[in-house]
């Protein structure tokens, strides 16, 4: 692989860096833009604008040329001195392990931060947090970058919203609340790419799996196959809303199309969901945007989803629809053909080329050694203030469920401690999936050893559904030395991974059997339930145990972050980022059930804290401090406002985004224990269609280290967004109706009421998907008139790759 990297790329090199360093990577270094082919092609003029650039560089391919870079493993253009690229890098929470990225065995770049899972970072409801993680992450990614192991797009953020507390990929996201999303991807899209527009972006972030796409394997039904049946209110006003914030608002530089077909067409073959939602109506048009297939998902649209009758017509229709770049082999195989029979144009894949090449000079590849970001080398990669920050993100999603008053507990050195449960000595599992290789692991039994009490380490029962008793002597001999006990257990991504659903929300019964064991000792007893959400009633109900907390997947300082929460180091303010459903719920609904109401016809209980109709084990936003709080809310400027007037006030093409109002939320500390509290805000009226949600997140910010008896105000600006409903059609309307807009100090909710007056307005017309099926019907359009389609130009003999080639 050296020997592909072009000369400028090793000049970046740094002192006592070698080019075997290199070795294994599977990116090929920088264009030569002084000295190679490609110095007097416009693509190399700095001045030049960047899309006009790229169209120079796409006009110097053959057409064999090209459709052979409509593929992840781009080989480039060896003529023109186009290095090979690796399109596919992830980073979900930190530099990850991918194709792309190429992690040395030891010495410089042998690691990356590892950040904990979205899940825990979203408990923590602190954009700023966020934002910069993702600074971290993307300024990791370039440096890696820099030194030929990484590239410069990175598929992340996965941003489908947590519908289902068995969906194994969960862990990907931030929760199960639409705002709550968007709010989460804008912060972190502004610090992967660098900014709104960014004149050199940092690196592209790809929002993921657009759209609807949340089952791996239940019950027969897979990722690759599913039809997911989704209505357009839901669609609108759930499963979109996060990737109207990437397009839209945070100019994400690229997405990814699923698995999945939506209401009976494969998303990446679908020119509604990809041109006319995507690009049209959300404006995301910049030709530096492109659209990646999942892995092979462009292979799954001939079969299993026979979508097209022949392979080639499926690559045409993805990329007809605006998938430009296929994660896969089946574009660069197939498409020769397809472009041979007239099913697909040259003004196509130019377009699909030029999206990709744009982004690339947007991110500085042509621009030379002395960029912006090439300066970064691996002194920027695990830095102290990297690894504060993954601790510091770790400890702020930490939710306090139950607590009886033992936490903090107080240790001191030589007390007992009892660490038992298969979550005790954790490493790697705190990573969960698409990590990196961190900088540390600390496991709570490292963290549990620093804080000077006499540790009795006990795994206790193993990996889910581990049937044997063998190792459970050493529980009890631990248990019976200890003065206090903590059980450190769960889930892992042994049960919840990707192509992996759960089939069960309750403990194991060997954890619950143990656990139960440990409670009747009547020693003090702390138990942090880790992974995703299981159902924690019998936790709950027994009383020996007094504190409950839920970690997550903390990443590389999970045990240390832990420990700080236990010990009252830092007191935890996390709130739960989705519902925690009682273990009947998965019996209750079937997974493929993509509605949120309940319904009295299908049995539907409902989703989500906006609509489950059952009662929670704990709600959406719980979350117990080591002090009180309690909350007032600053009157509004006006108790009754006319629809009519908000809209003539309102400016913006995008009319949901126009200001309401900016709510003073005054946080009081009315304990003694110095702590940070996030400010949730909710709108809750029957207004609009029914049934009405029971509530819905507006707005959240989270206040830092407020001392005991002080204050603080929390912001919360309210769009006109923020009080709409979304019809059947999948419009946005203002409805007249009483309003309450809510702050829940737990267990006090205060909240102030107003009305909105006049008739309702709308504020975003949905563009309706061709009725009747499939937006395109394959047969019609795509393979039936080959022959005929005498527009397309015709591949020469020359320029047709031979199927395999
Ligand atoms: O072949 N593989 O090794 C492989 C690995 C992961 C994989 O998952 C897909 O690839 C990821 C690309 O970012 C998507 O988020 C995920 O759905 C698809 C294929």
């Amino acid at each position: 692989m050296a020997a592909l990297l072009s000369l400028s790329a090793l000049a970046l090199l740094g002192a006592g860096a070698s080019a075997q360093t290199f070795t294994g990577t599977a990116q090929g270094g920088f264009p030569d833009c002084v000295n190679g082919p490609l110095s007097n092609n416009t693509v190399c003029d700095k001045s030049a604008d960047p899309v006009a650039r790229a169209r120079a560089l796409v006009a110097a391919f053959t057409v064999a040329e090209k459709l052979n870079l409509t593929g992840n493993n781009s080989p480039g253009v060896p003529r023109l001195g186009l290095p090979v690229y690796q399109w596919w890098q992830e980073a979900l929470h930190g530099v990850a392990s991918s194709p792309g990225v190429t992690f040395n065995a030891t010495g410089q770049f042998d690691s990356a931060t590892s950040f904990p899972q979205p899940i825990l970072m979203g408990a923590a409801f602190d954009d700023a947090l966020i934002q910069s993680v993702a600074e971290v992450v993307s300024t990791e990614a370039r440096a890696f970058n820099n030194y030929g192991r990484a590239g410069l797009d990175f598929w992340t953020p996965n941003i489908n919203p947590y519908r289902d507390p068995r969906w194994g990929r969960g862990q990907e996201t931030p929760g199960e609340d639409p705002y709550h999303l968007s709010s989460y991807v804008h912060s972190l899209i502004m610090g992967l790419q660098g900014g709104e527009d960014p004149e050199i972006r940092n690196i592209t972030a790809t929002c993921k799996h657009f759209a609807g796409y949340d089952i791996e394997s239940w019950n027969g039904n897979l990722r690759y196959q599913n039809d997911v049946q989704i209505p357009q209110r839901d669609l609108v006003e759930y499963y979109l809303p996060s990737f109207r914030s990437c397009a839209r608002d945070s100019n994400v530089g690229a997405f990814m199309c699923t698995y999945s077909a939506l209401n009976g067409v494969p998303t990446c073959a679908d020119p509604w969901l990809l041109n006319d939602v995507l690009r049209e109506h959300w404006g995301w048009t910049n030709e530096e945007q492109w659209v990646t297939s999942d892995c092979d998902s462009i292979q799954n649209i001939f079969l299993p989803h026979n979508f097209s009758d022949t392979r080639q017509g499926a690559a045409a229709a993805a990329l007809n629809a605006g998938t430009d770049l296929d994660c896969g082999t089946y574009y660069q195989h197939h498409l020769p053909l397809a472009y041979s029979q007239g099913l697909i144009n040259q003004t196509t894949v130019d377009q699909a080329l030029v999206r990709l090449y744009t982004s690339l000079v947007r991110t500085g590849y042509f621009d030379g050694p002395n960029a912006m970001y090439r300066n970064l080398t691996w002194s920027d990669v695990g830095t102290t203030h990297a690894q504060q920050l993954a601790l510091q993100a770790a400890e702020e999603g930490m939710v306090l469920l139950k607590n009886d008053g033992l936490l903090p507990l107080s240790i001191s050195n030589g007390t007992k401690i009892a660490l038992i449960g298969s979550w005790a000595n954790a490493t790697t599992q705190m990573q969960g999936n698409y990590y990196g290789v961190p900088t540390y692991l600390h496991s709570p039994l490292y963290a549990a050893q620093q804080t000077g009490a006499q540790v009795f380490y006990a795994q206790g029962p193993g990996g889910q559904g581990d049937p044997t008793t063998d190792h459970w002597l050493p529980v009890w001999t631990a248990a019976e030395k200890a003065d206090i006990i903590i059980y450190i257990g769960g889930v892992d991504i042994s049960v919840e991974a990707e192509g992996m659903d759960r089939e069960d929300i309750n403990w194991t019964g060997a954890q619950l059997d143990i656990i139960g064991e440990l409670a009747m000792y009547g020693k003090p007893m702390v138990l942090a339930q880790m992974g995703d959400q299981l159902d924690n009633t019998p936790i709950v109900n027994n009383p020996n145990i007094s504190s409950l907390i839920w970690g997550g997947y903390p990443g590389q300082d999970g045990g240390v972050a832990l420990f700080n929460i236990i010990t009252g180091k830092t007191a935890p303010a996390g709130r739960l980022p989705v519902t925690q459903y009682p273990a009947h719920y998965i019996a209750d609904i079937p997974m493929t059930d993509m509605t949120l109401r309940p319904n009295a016809t299908t049995g539907s209980p409902g989703r989500t804290y906006k609509w489950y109709n059952g009662t929670a084990v704990f709600e959406f936003g719980y979350g117990m401090h080591y002090t009180k709080f309690s909350a007032d809310i600053s009157p509004l400027s006006k108790s009754s406002y006319d629809i009519s007037s908000l809209l003539s006030g309102c400016n913006e093409t995008y009319k949901d985004r126009c200001a309401f109002e900016s709510i003073a939320v005054n946080v009081h500390n009315t304990g003694n224990v110095t702590s940070d509290y996030a400010a949730l805000g909710f709108i809750a009226g029957q207004f609009g269609p029914s049934p009405y949600p029971k509530k819905s997140l507006v707005n959240y910010q989270r206040l830092h280290s407020i001392a005991g008896g002080s204050s603080q105000t929390a912001t919360l600006n309210l769009t006109l967004g923020s009080l709409s409903r979304v019809d059947d059609h999948g419009n946005t309307y203002l409805y007249p109706g009483d309003y309450a807009l809510m702050i829940d100090t737990m267990p006090e909710l205060t909240m102030v009421n107003f009305t909105l007056t006049g008739q309702p307005a709308c504020l975003d017309e949905w563009p309706q998907p061709p009725s009747g099926g499939p937006t395109i019907p394959p047969s019609d359009y795509f393979y039936g008139g080959y022959g005929s389609r005498g527009e397309f130009p015709v591949l020469a003999a020359s320029e047709v790759l031979a199927p395999g080639s």
